[in-house]
């Protein structure tokens, strides 16, 4: 068992606060990503759990026992980062025996010329070489063995980062951003090896990024974090239909979540749908929520301003008729009205409206007694 708590962590710089009370429960074979703007403190908070930077107060356990005390090496927990973090000179092979060989060897008994003639040392290093075989041939590494970091592409050195983590069988993975260095494609790639990982294993993985949309298919968790406070911890597809904050609403989604505040929606002389709470500061709705209608028979108008098609689907820039705002509106290539400078209307799904407060906060308990009023 390898669950996580975080208790209430607290960690300043200086000055700066950088992570906030920070309270988290990941589950014993979870996948959880921490996703966030750069600098919102996700990072901090995977190397406190790694026990590679001390908090100011608050507790971290690690199925069930505090490890604030216990260094990294003692916490049960391997991190691959977004750098590699290989060393240079030695062979794959080398790179992913050391922490086996650290671990099981004694000081003498890696020693380069005395070391060989040790008892025991043979032993171990048949076994040593029996798993990191098996781990190779699952991460498809298995003919770079002999190879130096330097002549390995960015997937490559990854899988290897992956590999060396994986040799020390850890009960929790930690990744930081391990897919930034990658191009696109190899990205995408790579992100179904590491969930096919995760299920092979079946540990616990926290894994951080900036990107949504590798939180969004990754995880069975996403925890959004912005200015070193957890916003929603959720299910993916509960963060991209129920967000409790219009700032997670606008995290997750691409293209972004369509936002009109009520006095514009006012001043634009549409009728507010039924169910406003009267504390409703902004309206909410994804592309896909808007259909497009004749105009004038919309509750909005806008004309086309630009047409994106991705093939699958395409995204129209509509321009409010104010000239003031665009609501994007997701529709099929067979969908007419599409070309650019077409007056449009825009009919939005009432139930796909989400409200929020002035402070970005949902309003959704009152709004249900008010529309049932
Ligand atoms: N050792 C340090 N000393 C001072 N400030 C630091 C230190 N480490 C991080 N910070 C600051 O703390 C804030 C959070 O950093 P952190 O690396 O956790 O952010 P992040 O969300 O992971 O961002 P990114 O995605 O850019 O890595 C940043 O403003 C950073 O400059």
């Amino acid at each position: 068992m390898a669950e996580i708590e975080l208790r209430d962590i607290e960690k300043s710089y200086g000055e700066t606060a950088i992570v906030k009370g920070v309270s988290l429960s990941i589950r014993d074979g979870e996948f959880l990503t921490l996703v966030g703007p750069s600098g919102c403190g996700k990072s901090t908070l995977l190397r406190i759990i790694a026990g590679l930077e001390a908090q100011n107060s608050g507790e971290v356990l690690v199925a069930g026992r505090c490890v604030d005390d216990k260094r990294p090496k003692e916490r049960d927990v391997a991190m691959v980062f977004q750098s590699y973090a290989l060393y240079p000179h030695l062979s794959v092979f080398d790179n992913l025996a050391l922490p086996l060989r650290t671990r099981r060897l004694s000081f003498a008994q890696r020693l380069p010329l005395v070391g060989r003639a040790l008892p025991g040392r043979g032993d171990v290093e048949k076994a040593i070489r029996a798993e990191i075989e098996q781990a190779a041939s699952m991460l498809d590494i298995a003919h770079l063995l002999r190879r130096k970091p330097g002549q390995l592409s960015g997937g490559q050195r990854q899988r290897v980062a992956l590999g060396r983590a994986m040799v020390r069988h850890p009960a929790v993975f930690l990744m930081d951003e391990p897919l930034s260095n990658l191009d696109a494609k190899l990205r995408v790639q790579m992100r179904a090896e590491i969930i096919a990982l995760h299920r092979r294993l079946g540990v616990t993985f926290v894994y951080v990024t900036h990107d949504q949309a590798e939180a969004m298919t990754m995880s069975d968790r996403v925890a959004v974090m912005m200015d070193g406070e957890l916003l929603q911890v959720d299910r993916p597809e509960r963060l991209y239909r129920d967000p409790e904050d219009l700032r997670v609403a606008e995290m997750i989604g691409s293209p972004k979540i369509n936002v009109v505040s009520r006095a514009h929606w006012v001043s634009l002389g549409a009728s507010l749908p039924a169910g406003i709470h009267r504390n409703t500061a902004h309206l909410a709705f994804r592309p896909e929520a808007v259909g497009i209608v004749a105009s004038g028979d919309g509750r909005l108008n806008g004309v086309v301003a630009s047409v994106e098609n991705l093939g699958s689907d395409i995204f129209l820039n509509v321009t409010l008729a104010d000239g003031q705002g665009t609501v994007v509106v997701r529709t099929h290539p067979d969908a007419s009205r599409s070309e650019a400078g077409r007056s449009v209307g825009l009919q939005i799904d009432p139930a796909c409206l989400l409200q929020f407060d002035g402070a970005g906060m949902r309003q959704r308990e009152v709004e249900r007694v008010e529309a049932a009023a």
